[in-house]
């Protein structure tokens, strides 16, 4: 990784390129219609072997996201004075400006990180027609999201098909956020043709995020073989990726899936981008859920609460293991037979551990 710094005009920073380690590899992103008949299969083989997928037939007007572009558009050509002033400096929630989280991860971006509770957006000072397109936004996206999350139930073959909906959608104090990030051209090049990141690697520790964005490429995903695949723009899909929750809660069957954004080069139309983030309430149990749990499987996590995982995850930089210090190292672990030979010889290594979710997700 090389730190660069902008030339006068921008704010001086460094810069963090992207490593170019990985040859980044034209994507093999699923894409699952959500209204078809076999969405729920569909849903969990991708939240399996991708932990990302793009969603079509999702029945969100194009109208809702194309306001809340041109809202977004509109505040982010504002001066930054009127944008803190409006919105507050993100601590976490807020106006940011190249610096995102608390512990010196810097990114090519400005964004809002707003919080959601019951179809209203945390944002009262935002202007008015903003203000507006982010709540019918919002209303509309969070019902991706549940939807999302009953097929992943569905798909798991619980009989409760409303149980991770339930965790986030209508419930008292579920920790929903929206994300607006706008990634314009950066004016520096990048030696070696590789791009400036916007937003640095990392997992989302959510359950599931629902993301939608404009033309502007960017956004790349780890494939399980580490290499980096773009994701082709589409501003009629969402993009929906597997958060660390959900992997906990499913015992390593879904996993997160790692994602960046590498910002436009100069000349190129910014990027900006719509996320939202299923949390669930601060007091809810973050465990694999019974139902997904084969007999004598044993879990990969020590039990946790989205709050305490939240708190330890804010303490974290970007690209951190995040689940690390939740995770059990079990010397002679009780799975079935045969299906996990590996992890006898499991040395309690992140990377060890890592494998063995990958076990377990071929498993199944
Ligand atoms: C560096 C950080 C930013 C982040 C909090 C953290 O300490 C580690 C997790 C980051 C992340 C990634 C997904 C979302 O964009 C986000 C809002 C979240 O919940 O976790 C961000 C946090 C942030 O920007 O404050
Ligand atoms: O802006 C994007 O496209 C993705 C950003 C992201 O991953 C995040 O905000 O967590
Ligand atoms: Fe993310």
């Amino acid at each position: 990784m090389v730190a660069i710094t902008a030339p006068g005009s921008i704010e001086q920073i460094p810069l963090i390129l992207r490593p170019k380690t990985n040859a980044v590899e034209p994507a093999a992103i699923p894409t699952v219609d959500l209204s078809a008949p076999g969405a729920a299969a569909a849903v969990v083989d991708a939240c399996r072997t991708v932990g990302f997928f793009r969603a079509t037939n999702h029945g969100v007007p194009a109208r809702l996201a194309e306001k809340l572009e041109a809202g977004a558009m509109a505040f982010f050509a504002l001066p930054g004075q009127d944008k803190l002033d409006m919105s507050g400096a993100a601590r976490p929630l807020g106006y940011g400006s190249k610096s995102i989280g608390r512990n010196g991860d810097v990114g090519w971006l400005e964004y809002l990180l707003l919080s959601v509770s019951s179809n209203s957006v945390a944002a009262s000072s935002l202007p008015p027609t903003l203000r507006m397109a982010l709540e019918e936004y919002t209303a509309a996206v969070r019902e991706v999201g549940g939807r999302v999350l009953e097929l992943v139930a569905e798909g798991l073959g619980l009989v409760d098909r409303d149980v991770l909906r339930r965790m986030v959608i209508g419930s008292e104090g579920s920790d929903e956020m929206l994300r607006v990030n706008h990634y314009p051209p950066c004016p520096v090049l990048a030696p070696g043709d590789c791009g400036v990141t916007g937003f640095g690697e990392h997992t989302d520790p959510q359950i599931i995020s629902v993301l939608r964005s404009n033309c502007a490429a960017g956004l790349q995903i780890k494939l399980r073989d580490g290499r980096w695949a773009p994701v082709p723009p589409d501003p009629r899909c969402f993009f929906i990726n597997v958060g660390d929750s959900l992997q906990v809660l499913t015992n390593g069957r879904c996993r997160s899936v790692k994602h960046r954004v590498v910002a436009p080069p100069e000349g190129m139309q910014s990027r900006l981008s719509f996320i939202y983030f299923c949390g669930p309430a601060s007091s809810q149990r973050i465990a694999p859920l019974p139902e997904v749990m084969r007999e004598g499987e044993q879990s990969l996590y020590r039990e946790f609460t989205w709050g305490e995982y939240k708190s330890a995850a804010y303490k974290t930089r970007l690209a951190d293991h995040r689940l690390g210090p939740f995770e059990l190292v079990r010397a002679s672990n009780k799975l079935p037979a045969g299906e996990l030979a590996a992890t006898d010889h499991c040395n309690g290594s992140a990377a060890c551990i890592l494998q063995q979710q990958q076990e377990v997700a071929q498993v199944y």
